[in-house]
């Protein structure tokens, strides 16, 4: 499961980082049409964070990778994902669909790099909630190349 084949995001930046980990967390989709999915249950969440950059830091690191699960794993693991305050019941763009999910992470992690000297960027969020459905997210308007 952890030696995945992902799908490959070009970009001419020098390095390329990529961590996977899992997290487990509950959720629902508060919305008629989601059916089975309207009531709270979990997943084991799996996902691979794609981050490049030109420049390491003072120990050679693009980003620490243990930094890259941490923000998410620490965050997410065993909770109740619709009770984060990055999600809203009120909304469909704050939904956590697997969709809204590998967004957000890419939000926590880009505003986290965004503080780091060495400016890496996140360019892929792939995000598999269940053994036959995933999402990659990749943010639009950023340059990767
Ligand atoms: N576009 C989306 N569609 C669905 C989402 C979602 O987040 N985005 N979520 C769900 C359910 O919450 C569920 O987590 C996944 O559904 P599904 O892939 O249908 O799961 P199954 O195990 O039942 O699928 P099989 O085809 O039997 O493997 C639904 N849709
Ligand atoms: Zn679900």
């Amino acid at each position: 499961m952890m030696q995945q084949i992902y799908p490959v995001t070009p970009h001419s930046y020098a390095y390329e980082l990529n961590k996977d980990f899992h997290f487990s967390a509950a959720h629902y989709i508060p919305q008629d049409q989601a059916g089975k999915c309207q009531q709270m249950h979990g997943h084991t969440y799996f996902t691979n964070i794609t981050v490049v950059g030109d420049e390491l830091d003072e120990t050679g690191f693009l980003v620490n990778f243990k930094q890259i699960k941490d923000l998410i794993h620490k965050r997410f693991d065993h909770g109740v994902i619709n009770h984060d305050s990055a999600f809203s019941d009120e909304q469909a763009i704050d939904f956590p669909t697997t969709e809204v999910v590998s967004r957000k992470i890419y939000e926590i992690i880009q505003d986290y790099l965004d503080g780091l000297q060495n400016k890496p960027k996140c360019i892929q969020v792939y995000l598999r909630e269940t053994p036959t459905s995933y999402c990659i997210y990749r943010p639009r308007g950023e340059k990767s190349t």
